[in-house]
């Protein structure tokens, strides 16, 4: 079963590389500004089933993983912060707080399809003005949703997390290797 990763995302990659799975890379090709709606579980399938379709099968037993990952908090929906501000932004809003992180996941053949989305709370502690300032100056919030990486320099604001760590990191993999089992 040739398994391609259907995402430019370093850190999908790194996980299916720890479990020692065999696959190929390729990356998504979409406008994710065409998917308009607000709510986190809907724009995550939604990511997940648009970024599949750009990608094409290159054998008849090839299964394709694509993923897409938010924060949801307070009924608002942080992506990847385009500009320091925004960054601030969201951290200051997490500050203290407890949100949630969803990562939807589309599994396909040419046979079939299984999209899960798999969800996993994260408390901050409070961040001062410093620690968010330090924090947005390196390059780490701007290719993740937001605003930080907990497998980085922002593993120090985490309280506590409920749910799979993988999934904040941007590939549920428990959930994952459950669902190939079945193509
Ligand atoms: C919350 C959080 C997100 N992230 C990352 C995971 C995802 O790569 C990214 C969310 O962006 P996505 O749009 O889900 O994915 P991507 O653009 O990186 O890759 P592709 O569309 O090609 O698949 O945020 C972390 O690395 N650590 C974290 O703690």
């Amino acid at each position: 079963m040739p398994l391609i990763l259907g995402s430019s995302s370093p850190r999908r990659q790194d996980i299916l590389k720890q479990v020692k799975l065999d696959f190929t890379v390729r990356t998504p090709n979409v406008d994710e500004s065409q998917i308009k709606t607000t709510k986190p579980i809907e724009k995550v399938s939604a990511l997940c089933k648009l970024k599949a379709a750009s990608i094409l099968f290159e054998s008849d037993d090839d299964v394709i993983v694509t993923a897409d990952t938010v924060v949801s908090f307070n009924n608002m929906i942080f992506e990847k912060p385009k500009t320091k501000q925004e960054a601030y932004t969201m951290m200051r809003a997490l500050s203290d707080q407890t949100h949630d992180v969803h990562t939807g996941v589309l599994v396909r053949s040419k046979h079939k399809q299984k999209l899960f989305v798999e969800t996993t709370k994260v408390m901050f502690y409070p961040l001062t003005d410093e620690d968010i300032n330090e924090y947005i100056d390196t390059d780490e919030p701007y290719d993740k949703a937001g605003a930080y990486g907990i497998q980085g320099l922002a593993a120090p604001f985490i309280k506590k997390i409920d749910g799979d760590y993988y999934n904040v990191v941007g590939l549920p993999i428990g959930q994952l290797m459950q669902v190939l089992k079945q193509f």
